[in-house]
């Protein structure tokens, strides 16, 4: 069974640095992969039902909290390693539908003049499928070029950029200043999370995605 919580680290994290001044004039965009491009909560329904019929489930419209098999061990002791097993079952990452738009925002963001889009995601720690697997579904849904773009790290606050977008509400490392400005995408996990100024929630990728990027120009 893989290790399972948030990483370890400092914890805390202070305004975002210098933004696209730093770069010559070009925003650095980095997107979080379950949760932003790939529907990870609907997958992994999906597939739990299919691998244990007979347990309880969580519906997502009562999904709270990100860590999916937190919220199934409290609904019943030993659900946290079925919910574990679950992701790690070999095709599990390939088959994970693209949440809705998703793909054509990343192509269209990174058509975009002077801007730099990579996908930022943590694999497991057991590593049998799922790295193998997050490349072939870029490559599959965003092209073979995409692949070059594609940052595999446990710790996000490492991670360089201007603006990260993604679904999971605390993000911290050992970094306690990343100089990205974290934009929370909504997700059944986080829907009810209520954000404290400054801080800005993208409701999907039908929502204007370009006004964010804009204010994190020059
Ligand atoms: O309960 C859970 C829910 C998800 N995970 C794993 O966390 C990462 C999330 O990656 P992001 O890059 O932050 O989207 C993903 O690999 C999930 O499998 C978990 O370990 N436990
Ligand atoms: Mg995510």
């Amino acid at each position: 069974m893989a290790a399972e919580g948030p990483p370890r680290g400092a914890g805390g994290r202070g305004g975002p640095g210098p933004g696209a001044r730093g770069r010559a004039g070009r925003l650095r965009v980095l997107l979080d992969m379950d949760g932003v491009l790939a529907d990870f909560e609907a997958g992994f329904l999906h597939r739990y039902r299919r691998m244990f019929p007979a347990e309880p489930c969580v519906p997502l419209s009562d999904r709270r909290g990100f860590w999916v098999s937190a919220q199934y061990e409290s609904l019943k002791p030993g659900l946290c390693e079925k919910a574990i097993s679950v992701w790690e079952s070999k095709n599990f990452f390939i088959e994970l539908d693209p949440i809705p738009g998703a793909v054509k925002a990343v192509k269209e963001m990174t058509s975009l003049k002077n801007t730099d889009v990579f996908i930022c995601t943590s694999p497991i720690p057991k590593f049998d499928h799922c790295p193998y697997e997050k490349y072939a579904w870029v490559e599959k849904h965003l092209g073979k070029e995409f692949l070059e773009q594609i940052v595999l790290t446990r710790d996000k606050t490492l991670i360089s950029a201007d603006l990260l977008i993604d679904d999971k509400v605390d993000i911290s490392g050992v970094e306690p200043n990343p100089t990205w400005e974290h934009i929370l995408f909504s997700a059944c996990h986080n829907k009810h999370v209520e954000l404290t100024t400054p801080r800005m929630r993208l409701g999907s990728w039908a929502d204007d995605w370009k006004a964010i990027l804009d204010s994190r120009r020059q």
